[in-house]
């Protein structure tokens, strides 16, 4: 399902088995990253070696299939799903006479395609050309340089043949932006801990189903699409609970597994929503034949940028696929709900998850009473915005009488301003 038109550029995969042998759903995962980025698969290499070779990664005998196989194919390119150094590379791309991208050029190229907002786009930009400074030395003369190919796109694209003085230059100001960037983004999430709106932060493997979700849950109209990556920039939106909370969902990134590290440190602003989340709801592809492995890469990222403190709730999507399954709300042992099974495509169960985040949620909700003078007509509306009322009459002296379920903060910065509280009632 993520084939595109036969535009792409012709590729050979290469995927080595180094020390240990590779699940087959890793060979599967690296092919369909590489149709993502745009390319036809027109042969692949396997094989196995204990240690990657210094000089090609791949020894001379491999090297020798791989040129014939470039040559029987005419692949314009050839994508490793490892990380190879810039030597590496270039000896390959001598011998095989076609140009060679790491799995690292592989994702970036992916980022590029798919970054949406100024500073995803300038996150890869200086990503991609980090990825290439140490690159650059090599010089395409002796290759056919096709612009715009997997690798080479992008907002970096322009900069590839510039020298290295320009590039440092460039990446200088691009850091300065995103600096920039990254303090009105700080200040953008002030004012929402301002509005107390607790942040539900959307987090799963690429695929999984984050847009397709975070659209159900929000009818927000979000891009998205059947392919890898379609969401690269954090979206935030209104979600009114059925128990009437309100709170922001943020979708994010989708995660993949050996995530280069020079994308960890791009994206870390963006994810700084995630360390900030006050429930992360991890989308896993439940039809996934190894949705383990794929939850447990995710789990992995999020440590990796500080967020594995945070509770999670479990969604377990795709379930129409799954025929034995049901929507259903499964607990841990305190009888808190820890996943839920759904299917984003065709609502069911999304009920059960809403439900879910509520009791999560509720653990922090009060109700009680409220007297109102006529003059705290303003404080009435940011009730009506901040709380559920559950009643709300005009009192024949003025002001109202309000009955309401209140998040805890609220209820605290409430009474600290002399509100008249009364009859609370615990855990509701
Ligand atoms: N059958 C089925 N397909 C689904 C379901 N949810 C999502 N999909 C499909 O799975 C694909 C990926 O969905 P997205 O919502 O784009 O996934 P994502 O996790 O946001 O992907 P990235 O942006 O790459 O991280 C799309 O083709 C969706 O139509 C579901 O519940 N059932």
């Amino acid at each position: 399902m993520f084939e595109r038109p036969s535009a792409g550029e012709r590729a050979v995969l290469v995927h080595l088995d180094i020390g240990s042998t590779a699940e087959p759903d890793e060979r599967e995962e690296f092919r369909r990253l590489a149709v993502a980025a745009g390319a036809e698969v027109v042969g692949t290499l396997g094989g196995s070696r204990a240690t990657p070779d210094p000089k090609l990664f791949i020894g001379t005998g491999k090297c020798d299939e791989l040129i014939a196989l470039v040559a029987g194919t005419e692949a314009e390119l050839v994508i490793f799903n490892h990380p190879l150094s810039p030597g590496q590379e270039r000896n390959l791309e001598r011998l095989v006479k076609c140009r060679v991208v790491d799995r690292s050029g592989l994702i970036l190229d992916i980022f590029a395609q798919r970054a949406r907002s100024f500073e995803g786009k300038l996150q890869v930009e200086l990503a991609q050309l980090k990825h290439m400074s140490t690159r650059l030395v090599r010089g395409w003369t002796h290759l056919e340089r096709q612009k715009g190919g997997i690798g080479l796109r992008g907002p970096g694209e322009t900069q590839l043949e510039t020298d290295r003085r320009l590039l440092s230059k460039r990446m200088t100001v691009l850091d300065r932006r995103l600096d920039r960037i990254q303090v009105q983004r700080a200040q953008g999430r002030k004012a929402r801990d301002k509005a107390e709106l607790p942040v539900l932060s959307l987090v799963g493997y690429t695929n999984a189903g984050k847009s397709t979700l975070f659209n159900r849950l929000t009818e927000a109209g979000v891009f998205q699409a059947d392919q890898l990556f379609a969401t690269l920039d954090p979206t935030l939106r209104r979600l009114t609970l059925p128990d009437g909370g309100r709170v922001l969902v943020a979708d994010t990134v989708g995660f993949v597994g050996r995530l280069p590290h020079e994308l960890v440190a791009a994206f870390r602003s963006t994810l700084e929503e995630t360390r900030s989340a006050a429930l992360l709801l991890h989308v896993v592809e439940a039809s996934a034949p190894h949705r383990a492995r794929l939850a447990a890469d995710v789990e992995q990222v999020l440590a990796e940028i500080g967020s594995d403190e945070i509770p999670r709730l479990e969604v377990y999507n795709k379930v129409d696929l799954l025929p034995d399954e049901s929507p259903r709300i499964e607990r841990d042992a305190a009888g808190l709900p820890s996943r839920v099974w759904l299917s984003a495509h065709t609502g069911a169960g999304v009920d059960l998850l809403l439900q879910a985040i509520s009791e999560w949620l509720g653990r922090d909700r009060i109700r009680c009473s409220l007297d109102l003078e006529p003059e705290e007509g303003r404080l009435r509306a940011w009730l009506f915005e901040h709380a559920q009322i559950i009643s709300d009459v005009a009192k024949p002296a003025g002001g109202w009488s309000m009955d309401l379920i209140i998040g805890r903060p609220d209820r605290e910065r409430l009474a600290a301003r002399n509100a008249r509280f009364s009859e609370d009632k615990e855990g509701v």
